[in-house]
Order: C-alpha cells, then sequence, then structure tokens
C-alpha cells in the first residue's frame, strides 16, 4: 500500500517528527527547554516524513565520516529518529522511508550508513548488517588493582560539564581509530550536550594526558543510594583511550573514586583487554554481550575498495542487493584491493552478509556455517575468513 507522500521536512516540522518518533518509542514529547536543545541536534535537510496527509513516519539522519578495516576514512550517514505512528505501521511506511533515504544516499556520495537497532529483526532486509558488538562490564572497585605491570605513566585531570564540551569534540577526533569508529559531527556533540544537562546525576569528564598531550577521555556519572549504606554505581558515559597507558591511567583514576562500589563500562570493544590490566581479572565480570552498530553498504564497490585486507589468495564473491540493485555483481577480493570482476564467483552472499563479513565481526566460515553464505569452493573460503580478518575489533563507540 502507498497511499502517502515522502518528503523531506522543513526546519519547522522538525519538532513534529521528534514526538511522533518519541511517541513510537513509548516517552512523552520534549518540553519547551528541552526542544530547544535537541532541535540542535536536527541536522538541515536530514529528515524525510510520510504524510497521508498526516505526518505518520518518519527518519533522520546526519552526515560524518566512518573508519574502515586499514584507517581509510568513507562518507557516512547516521540514521536514526525512525518510527511510525502506532496507527499505521505494517503498511510499507518504513520500507517508503528506508528506500527513499538509501536512494538519497547513494545519489550523493555517501558509502556506508549506520544506525542502532530497536530491534533486531527489523533492518537486515534493507541491507544492514550487524557490524559491531560490544560487551558491557562491571569492576568490583573495592576488591580491584591494577597489575603491577600495567603502565603507569600520564596524568589525568577532572573536567566539569562546562569545559568538558568545549574540550572533547577536539580530543574525541584524534582517538577514533578503530573500525567502525565515526567522526562526531556537531549535532551529535549537541545531543551529547542535551543529554549530560538533562542528566540528574552530574556528568563529569577526565582527560589523560600522554607525553604528547590529551590521548584519552572519560565520561562518567555516579548514581546510586543517597544515603547509608551508600551503594553506588559509577557509570562510565562515553570512554575513549587512545593508549595502552590512557587506558591504565583513566582506570586507575575510575577505580579511585571515593564512595563507589562498581564501575560499569558499557557497550565497550569485545577485546578491551580490562582484564589484563587488573591483577585479579574475576573482579571484571561482564554482563552482557550486545549489538552495536548495523552498517550498510550504500556503495559497495567504493566499499570494498577502500579497506585492507589480510593475506591470502584472491576471492571472487558474488554480491546482491536488491534495494540498490546497482551494487549487485561479482568483486575480486586480495590482498591488494578490491574491484569488479567478470571472473567465476566462488563465494554468493547478500549485501546485508557482506557488511556483517566486512568489518571482521562475523568470520565469513562462520556465516557460511550459519547458511548466510553459498560456497561453490571451500578454499576460497578459508581465504576470505584471512582476508576479512581485522587486527583489532570493530567498534564504534557513538551512540545516538
Ligand atoms: C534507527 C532507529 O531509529 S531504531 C528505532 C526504530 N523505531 C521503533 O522501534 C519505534 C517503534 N516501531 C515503529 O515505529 C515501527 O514499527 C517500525 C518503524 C519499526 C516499522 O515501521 P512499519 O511501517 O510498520 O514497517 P513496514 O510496514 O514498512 O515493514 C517493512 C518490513 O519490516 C517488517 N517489520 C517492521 N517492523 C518490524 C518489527 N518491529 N519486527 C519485525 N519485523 C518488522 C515488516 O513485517 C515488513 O516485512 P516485509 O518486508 O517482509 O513485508
Amino acid at each position: 500500500m502507498s497511499d502517502f507522500e515522502i518528503r523531506t521536512l522543513d526546519p519547522g516540522e522538525h519538532r513534529a517528527a521528534s514526538n511522533l518518533f518519541r511517541a513510537s518509542l513509548h516517552v512523552p514529547p520534549s518540553d519547551d527547554t528541552d526542544w530547544e536543545r535537541a532541535a540542535r541536534a536536527f541536522q538541515p535537510g536530514g529528515t524525510i516524513g510520510a504524510f497521508d496527509p498526516d505526518l505518520i513516519g518518519t527518519a533522520r539522519s546526519f552526515d560524518a565520516e566512518l573508519t574502515v578495516p586499514g584507517g581509510a576514512r568513507r562518507a557516512m550517514a547516521g540514521v536514526t529518529g525512525v518510527g511510525v505512528r502506532a496507527d499505521r505501521t505494517r503498511r510499507g511506511v518504513l520500507r517508503a522511508l528506508m528506500t527513499a533515504q538509501l536512494e538519497d544516499f547513494a545519489g550523493r556520495g555517501v558509502v556506508f550508513a549506520n544506525l542502532l537497532a530497536s530491534e533486531a529483526p527489523i533492518y537486515g532486509r534493507f541491507g544492514y548488517g550487524l557490524a559491531t558488538r560490544y560487551r558491557t562490564y562491571s569492576v568490583d572497585r573495592h576488591r580491584a588493582r591494577l597489575h603491577p605491570d600495567a603502565p603507569a605513566t600520564g596524568e589525568v585531570r577532572l573536567l566539569e560539564l562546562d569545559e568538558a564540551l568545549e574540550v572533547l569534540p577536539g580530543v574525541y577526533e584524534g582517538l577514533a581509530r578503530r573500525p567502525g569508529a565515526m567522526s562526531r559531527p556537531e549535532v551529535l556533540w549537541r545531543l551529547y550536550e542535551g543529554q549530560a544537562r538533562r542528566s540528574p546525576q552530574p556528568v563529569k569528564a577526565v582527560v589523560h594526558h600522554g607525553p604528547d598531550g590529551p590521548d584519552g577521555f572519560a565520561t562518567f556519572y555516579v548514581d546510586g543510594l543517597q544515603v547509608h549504606p551508600w551503594t553506588k554505581s559509577l557509570r562510565l558515559v562515553d570512554f575513549f583511550p587512545g593508549t595502552p597507558a590512557a587506558f591504565a591511567g583513566l582506570w586507575r583514576f575510575l577505580l579511585g573514586v571515593d564512595l563507589v562500589d562498581t564501575v560499569v563500562a558499557e557497550a565497550r570493544p569485545l577485546d578491551e583487554p580490562i582484564e589484563l590490566i587488573l591483577a585479579d581479572h574475576r573482579r571484571a565480570a561482564v554482563d552482557r554481550i550486545g549489538d552495536e552498530h548495523w552498517i550498510r553498504l550504500v556503495d559497495v564497490p567504493e566499499a570494498l575498495a577502500a579497506r585492507e585486507y589480510g593475506s591470502a589468495a584472491p576471492v571472487v564473491v558474488e554480491v546482491e542487493d536488491p534495494v540498490l540493485p546497482a551494487n549487485s555483481g561479482t568483486y575480486r577480493i586480495s590482498a591488494d584491493g578490491a574491484g569488479r570482476t567478470d571472473e567465476p564467483a566462488a563465494l554468493r552472499l547478500d549485501v546485508t552478509t557482506l557488511a556483517m563479513a566486512y568489518f571482521g565481526t562475523w568470520r565469513p566460515s562462520a556465516l557460511a556455517g550459519a547458511g548466510r553464505i553459498e560456497v561453490r569452493d571451500p578454499v576460497a573460503l578459508a581465504n576470505a575468513d584471512v582476508l576479512f580478518a581485522t587486527r583489532v575489533a570493530s567498534w564504534s563507540g557513538t551512540h545516538y
């Protein structure tokens, strides 16, 4: 059914889109004070709506850059604010919004799109694959000590929120180097400012200074009982240690904050070595592993050419993309790069599965075992495991 129109919203319509999105998540609309801040998180021209003639669905995006395995950066669109009015769901409104958005991205040279999904079954059909994952862990502050071999250089400095909001954007840019990391445009920092200023607990920051200046930071707040027995948790909001010394130095600070029982590190990279810097690694307990970014290769040839590959014999893959059919075709992937080819394909997969393999989070052989890759040559599958592997776990750390 398509008895609705999709168009870009004017800034004067952003608040209606925000209200619709919030209602779809079962949260109340922003009040006037909150909206004044929230409005700054909308990139002009970045919000689309479905009308019948009332606004019945919306999706928003902002422009940034994404780091791929090997360190190159390419244009990306961050997708958020997706919602359809409860009395208009399951009639194709999301499909129409997603299709319009992806066609717009493809038309203006965006290479990747990414999002955080409210529910896992929604976005795979549009080509978004679960590309980065996280683990959340907690550290028992009273019993945890750093291992004596943990680096002990550098200094930390505590910042109140106002200063942190000025300093952190500059510090962050030099630190977001993992595959899956992204630049943070102004709209994102405005979003974080709004969240921090609304927080009932004071949000603070700590910056680690190494030999060449700031090389890591954490933002955090402390919550819990305000009366005896003072059971409190320190919750990390944003944590970017740029060097091993910054990682150890920031943890040394966090474990030294008084009147805290537990430090909760939410949504961290799967390979972050907390166990290795503690004297007793069992003082860190993994609470859960979850989905982080769902990524869409909007321009498959450009995305495949942008990343580095491991050292193995070349593999030819056939990619299918029903939503952006220009991406469909056969590609040769080798340690020297990747591009289109006429050679016969050894592996066949859809664009969603390609995103899962591309960031190294899922090995091609595991994807094949789960039925997601059709294997015509088993030797090629073993080579694909090596070609697509990444040296560090892909992870974004930027949530919106
Ligand atoms: C990036 C973000 O902003 S994440 C936030 C997403 N928003 C929410 O979760 C808010 C609450 N949910 C909603 O607003 C809506 O249900 C949406 C946006 C998830 C889906 O909108 P709809 O207009 O109902 O989706 P639409 O009718 O276009 O469905 C497209 C397909 O997705 C499927 N689908 C849609 N929603 C879901 C879901 N929640 N779970 C599983 N499948 C779903 C449909 O069945 C349909 O499948 P088909 O292509 O096989 O026919």
